[in-house]
């Protein structure tokens, strides 16, 4: 059988001295989609910070494709797609000059890709005007262009529903099952309800604890 995607062993994360999850095991395999549940601050966001590597601060062990993440840091971090809380958008700048820097890491990225993506997030007639007078939510839509750009075989996502409207919502559910029907994986924290996008494998970190 073939090795899963992620594979998370005995998972260990105190902060402040409260163990925010113990003993968490979990695979994510090609073509799932993860939604991790719990209560505000039960440790989603933290787990999504370890598992794509911005903390260490956690006892356990995590592979990527049966490799020890420290040891394939290299090939994980080229298929990983990040999405935080914090929109990682430039406000001196304008939306389409925001992407260009994205893609200037991304050399298979190109004008076209940027142009479609702006579209694809309803950024349209906005892509010349500076990000700091944009509002919250297109701000939002502006890094939510990455994942329409980005081939990344995994996404991490921490809200990213946070702030978008009713049919930005729509549309991103599109992308997500577009996504995962392609082979692609996700792990995602939402309160939102995920049905439209295909199966979705649910952890609930205060059901782990028992709180
Ligand atoms: N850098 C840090 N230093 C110390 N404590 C931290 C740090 N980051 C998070 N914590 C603590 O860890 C706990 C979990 O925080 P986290 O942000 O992971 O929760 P969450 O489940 O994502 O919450 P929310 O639903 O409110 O976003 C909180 O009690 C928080 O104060």
């Amino acid at each position: 059988m073939s090795e899963p995607l992620l594979k998370v062993v005995d998972l260990y994360c105190e902060r402040d001295e409260r163990v925010l999850f113990d003993g968490l095991n979990f695979e994510l395999a090609e073509g799932q989609l993860i939604q991790i549940e719990g209560a505000n601050g039960s440790g989603k966001t933290t787990l999504l910070r370890i598992l794509s590597g911005l903390s260490s601060h956690y006892e356990g062990d995590i592979y990527w494709q049966g490799e020890a993440i420290r040891d394939a840091k290299h090939s994980f971090l080229a298929a990983l797609l990040y999405f935080g809380h914090q929109p990682g958008v430039k406000g001196m700048l304008t939306p389409i000059e925001n992407l260009r820097w994205y893609a200037a890491i991304h050399p298979s990225l190109d004008e076209g890709s940027i142009n479609s993506a702006l579209e694809s997030v309803g950024l349209k007639g906005y892509e010349d005007v500076p990000c700091h007078s944009l509002s919250a939510g297109q701000n939002r839509r502006v890094s939510l262009a990455r994942l329409y750009m980005n081939r990344a075989q995994l996404w991490i996502l921490d809200e990213p529903f946070t702030a978008i409207d009713k049919r930005g919502v729509a549309a991103k559910e599109a992308l997500l099952a577009g996504h995962v029907s392609q082979g692609g994986s996700v792990i995602l924290t939402t309160h939102h309800d995920l049905s439209a996008c295909g199966p979705v494998t649910k952890l609930n970190l205060d059901e782990l604890m028992g709180t």
